[in-house]
C-alpha cells in the first residue's frame, strides 16, 4: 500500500485525556479516532491488525466446530422481557423506541437472541452440541468510558454460544474454549492468565476470565508462583486458619471519641494496632440492609456478599440510610445492641476479643464488645479480600498480585436462559429438557489494545508478527532522487508478491517519515536511501533497532531469514 494514498493521520503531540500508553499510542500512530466518549472509529492501520486478530479467532472457533453467524444490535425488548433482564440492567443498557414506538436494546450481549434463534431449531438431543459464534460491535453505556479501546461504549466482541443435551458435553465445549482462548492469546502474542472469576449476573457456576498482564488493567488477579492457580481478587478465596489471640473478657465499657470517623484513628487513640479494630458496615442487599463486621486492616469483599446472597443488588449504605436505621453516622457503627438488622461477620474477627467498635452514638465507641455476651451475629463467612502473602484456597503458596486487562471470559451458563425462554430439546427418552449453555467472550478490540500495552517502546508500537497491519515498511527518503525513487519503487513492486508492504512514497522530510514509521510499529523496515546509486539499503529491525547495510541482490534472502526470526 502506498502510504501517500493511506489515511494515517499521526500526531506529534498527545491528547491529556489519554491516561494509558495504548490509548496514547493508538492516536499519535493515527489509528482511532473519537467521535464521542467512548466510540471511535478504527483507521486503515486499526482495521488490518482487527482484520488480523479476527482470522485467528475465526480459526480457533473453527477448529473446535464453532459455526460462524452474524446476529442484530437491535433487540427487541420482548426478548429481554422474557429472560426477565429487561428491568434488571439500568443505564448500561442502552436503549431506543422505533416509529412504530416499540422498544429495542443496543446489543450489549447476545443470550436472548441466540436463545430465541435455535430454540425453534434443536428440538432433538441428535442435534447437540452446537456452538454458534459471532464477531460484532456490542454497546453498553459505561459509566466511565476511559482508556480508549479497553473501556469503550461500543466496542467489537467475539461472543460464542454453545447448547447441550448434557453437563459433560458443556465441560467438554468449554475445555475447548479455554484451549482454544489460549492458543488466541498466545498466537496474538498476549501475556496472558486464566483466572478463576466470578460469574456474577450472568448467572452459571462456572467462569474463567482470561486477564492480560498490564499496570494499566482495572483487574488485579492473585496468583502462585510455581503453580497455575491464578484468581480474580473478587473472586480469590481466603483460607481462614484461625489465629484465636483471645484475653480473659473485660467489661464493656463507652468512651468518647470526639471526631474518631476510621479504624485508624480509633486504633491511634487506643493505642491498639488496626487489626484490633472491627470496622462495621452497612450494606444494602436486595431491599435490605444486613451489618458486616470486618477486621481493621481487611476490605469487604462486595463481589464475595453478591455471590453469599446471590443477587446482583448490594451497595454500600449511603450516610442518610445509616443515620435513619442506626441514629449514627457511618464511623461510629458497631454491633452492639444492634437488634433490626442481621450481622455476619469475616471468619477472622472470630480470632480476637474484647473488640473496640463504634457505640452507635456519633463520637461514641465501645472498648471490650464481646461476641456472645454484647452482640450475636449471623454467620461467619468470607467477606473480604485476600492479602498479598496470604496463603492461596489451593495450597499452593503465598499469592502475589499483578494488574490485568480482562481480554475473554468463558462462562459455563447453564439453563437460565433456557428455561427462562423455553429453549427444550426431546432427550433420548423422548422429555422435553432446557438446553444447556455456555457461552464465551473475547474483547476483540480490547485485545488490539491490550498488544499495544505489551508491545511497544517510547517511539511507537512493535507489532508482533502474526498481526501486524503490514510486514515491511519500505522508506523512500527523498523521492526526488530518481535513483532512490526507481529503487524503492522495485522494491514495493517485488516485495509486495510476498509480504504485506506499506511504502513511504510521500513527499515529506525524512524526520517525518521515521517517526511515522516508528509509531506505526511495522516490524521490518527498508531504507531506500543515499546509497541507492550504489545498490546498498539499509534494512532496520523496529524491535530491537539493529540496523543492517544490505546490497539488493541479497536483500531477498536478508528479508526472508529476519522475517522468519521475528516474534
Ligand atoms: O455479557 C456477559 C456474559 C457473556 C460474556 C461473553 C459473551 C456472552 N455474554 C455479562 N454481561 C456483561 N455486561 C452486561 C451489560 C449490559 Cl448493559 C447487559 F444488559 C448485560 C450484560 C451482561 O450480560
Ligand atoms: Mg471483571
Ligand atoms: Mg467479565
Amino acid at each position: 500500500m502506498k502510504q501517500s494514498k493511506m489515511f494515517i493521520p499521526t500526531l506529534r503531540e498527545v491528547p491529556n485525556d489519554a491516561e494509558s500508553k495504548s490509548h496514547q499510542l493508538l492516536l499519535k500512530a493515527g489509528m482511532i479516532k473519537q467521535i464521542a466518549s467512548g466510540v471511535y472509529s478504527y483507521l486503515p492501520i486499526a482495521k488490518r491488525v482487527l482484520n488480523n486478530i479476527e482470522a485467528i479467532v475465526r480459526e480457533e472457533m473453527e477448529a473446535i466446530d464453532g459455526v460462524e453467524i452474524l446476529m442484530p444490535a437491535l433487540q427487541p425488548s420482548e426478548l429481554w422481557q422474557e429472560s426477565g433482564r429487561w428491568p434488571s440492567y439500568g443505564a448500561e443498557l442502552m436503549r431506543m423506541t422505533d416509529r412504530h414506538g416499540r422498544e429495542f436494546a443496543l446489543g450489549p450481549t447476545h443470550e436472548e437472541i441466540i436463545t430465541s434463534l435455535v430454540r425453534d431449531e434443536l428440538k432433538s438431543y441428535k442435534k447437540l452440541p452446537v456452538t454458534l459464534f459471532q464477531i460484532q460491535n456490542k454497546f453498553r453505556d459505561e459509566k466511565r468510558p476511559r482508556f480508549g479501546l479497553l473501556r469503550g461504549r461500543e466496542f467489537i466482541m467475539k461472543d460464542a454460544y454453545s447448547f447441550h443435551a448434557t453437563e459433560e458435553s458443556l465441560d467438554a465445549t468449554y475445555q475447548d474454549m479455554y484451549q482454544a482462548y489460549s492458543n488466541i492469546y498466545n498466537r496474538v502474542g498476549l501475556k496472558f492468565r486464566p483466572v478463576i472469576a466470578d460469574s456474577g449476573a450472568i448467572g452459571g457456576s462456572h467462569t474463567h476470565e482470561f486477564m492480560a498482564l498490564a499496570e494499566i488493567g482495572e483487574d488485579t488477579i492473585a496468583y502462585t508462583d510455581g503453580s497455575d492457580y491464578a484468581a480474580n481478587i473478587e473472586k480469590a478465596e481466603v483460607l481462614y486458619t484461625p489465629n484465636v489471640q483471645h484475653t480473659a473478657e473485660a467489661a464493656l465499657e463507652k468512651i468518647h471519641t470526639p471526631g474518631v470517623k476510621t479504624a485508624q484513628q480509633l486504633a491511634d487513640l487506643l493505642g491498639k494496632r488496626l487489626d484490633e479494630i472491627v470496622k462495621s458496615m452497612i450494606v444494602k442487599v436486595d431491599d435490605r440492609f444486613v451489618m458486616f463486621l470486618i477486621r481493621g486492616h481487611h476490605e469487604l469483599n462486595d463481589v464475595k456478599v453478591k455471590s453469599f446472597f446471590g443477587t446482583e443488588v448490594v451497595e454500600m449504605a449511603t450516610e442518610a440510610e445509616i443515620e435513619g436505621i442506626m441514629n449514627a453516622k457511618p464511623g461510629s457503627l458497631g454491633p452492639v445492641g444492634v437488634d433490626k438488622i442481621d450481622i455476619y461477620a469475616d471468619h477472622s474477627v472470630q480470632d480476637i476479643n474484647n473488640l473496640a467498635v463504634g457505640a452507635n452514638e456519633t463520637d461514641y465507641h465501645y472498648i471490650n464488645a464481646n461476641l456472645g455476651r454484647d452482640f450475636q451475629i449471623k454467620a461467619f463467612g468470607d467477606f473480604r479480600f485476600i492479602l498479598e502473602g496470604e496463603q492461596a484456597a489451593d495450597g499452593s503458596g503465598p499469592v502475589k498480585f499483578a494488574e490485568g486487562i480482562e481480554v475473554g471470559q468463558v462462562f459455563k451458563l447453564g439453563t437460565k436462559y433456557s428455561e427462562a425462554m423455553k429453549a427444550t430439546f426431546l432427550d433420548e427418552q423422548g422429555k422435553a429438557q432446557p438446553m444447556i449453555m455456555g457461552c464465551y467472550g473475547i474483547g476483540v478490540s480490547r485485545t488490539l489494545s491490550a498488544v499495544i500495552e505489551q508491545h511497544h517502546d517510547d517511539n511507537g508500537i512493535i507489532w508482533p508478527k502474526a498481526i501486524t497491519p503490514f510486514d515491511i515498511h519500505i522508506i523512500s527518503v527523498n523521492p526526488k532522487q530518481d535513483a532512490q525513487r526507481t529503487l524503492a519503487d522495485q522494491l514495493y513492486t517485488d516485495f509486495s508478491k510476498n509480504y504485506q508492504v506499506l511504502y513511504d512514497d510521500r513527499q515529506e522530510r525524512a524526520g517525518v517519515k521515521f517517526n511515522d514509521a516508528d509509531l506505526i510499529g511495522v516490524p521490518l523496515r527498508i531504507v531506500v536511501g543515499k546509497q541507492a546509486a550504489d545498490g546498498i539499503v539499509e534494512v532496520k529491525l523496529r524491535g530491537t533497532g539493529e540496523s543492517f547495510e544490505v546490497p539488493v541482490n541479497e536483500l531477498t534472502a536478508k528479508i526472508e531469514t529476519l522475517y522468519q526470526d521475528l516474534a
